[in-house]
């Protein structure tokens, strides 16, 4: 599969059980797909469903009908029916999430918790700590901070740890669920350049960015989530 990322007629409603199982539908027959070096950005007013696209593409969310289709290990694995052990090992070498909060583990370094994944794929302690080093430090995180854990930093210092634990890997797919959010421009222009670099090697890119600016520098095409809304469908 040449495309590393293709969703092809997804739907999904929510069931309200506390609520007499009302049945709200979300999105119905979302397709797209996104190529290698491609950022493609999901718009739409809020509550349309951008968030629950991401969630399912990341097997989050259930997707009651349709395919999520992924190369992976030079298979194509569907995450709308892949088992569960199947969607984490996707998650540790195929498709990344950089979501707009860190959980914060207690008691471990910043410095570690970016280091992380690179370790649980088996790079050398030092050297993922080193490749940290050098993200934190090109998102301005004061070095005084690496050594902390992150439960106590600003919302925005906690945002860039998170951006860097969700960049230091090379997943070939990328999803990112509004990681400048927090941001002041100075750091918002480095996240820029940073997903721009991704694209330059090659991932392919799927997020959801409120900053129009942002939006803007990054997104090679917009994808409209109106579209894929069943409300609108049958207004
Ligand atoms: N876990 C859930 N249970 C029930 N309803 C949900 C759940 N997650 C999302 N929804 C509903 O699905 C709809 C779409 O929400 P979603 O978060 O995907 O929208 P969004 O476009 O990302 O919005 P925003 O731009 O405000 O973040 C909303 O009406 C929301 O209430």
């Amino acid at each position: 599969m040449a495309t590393p990322l293709v969703v092809s007629e997804v739907s999904k409603s929510f069931i309200m059980h506390l609520r007499d199982g009302i049945r709200l539908p979300v999105v119905a027959n979302v397709s797209f797909s996104i190529a290698e070096a491609e950022c493609v950005v999901l718009g739409g007013p809020s509550g349309i469903g951008k968030s629950s696209i991401l969630k399912m593409l990341y097997g989050n969310y259930a997707v009651d009908t349709g395919q999520v289709l992924v190369e992976h290990r030079g298979h194509v694995i569907d995450i709308a029916t892949a088992d569960p052990r199947m969607i984490m090992d996707v998650r540790r070498t195929t498709v990344g999430y950089v979501s707009q909060f860190l959980r914060t583990v207690p008691r471990v370094a910043a410095i570690d918790v970016v280091a992380e994944p690179l370790v649980v794929r088996g790079t050398d302690v030092d050297a993922a700590r080193a490749r940290a080093g050098e993200l934190l430090e090109r998102l301005n995180l004061p070095r005084a901070l690496w050594q902390l854990p992150p439960a106590t930093f600003s919302g925005g210092e906690q945002q860039r740890v998170n951006i860097a634990r969700g960049f230091i890997t090379d997943h070939r797919i990328l999803l990112l669920d509004e990681p400048t959010a927090s941001l002041d421009a100075a750091n918002r222009a480095v996240v820029v350049d940073m997903i721009r670099q991704k694209k330059a090697s090659g991932v392919a890119l799927l997020g959801i960015f409120h900053d129009e600016e942002v939006r803007e520098a990054v997104a090679d095409r917009i994808l409209n989530v109106t579209a894929f809304s069943p409300r609108k469908a049958a207004a």
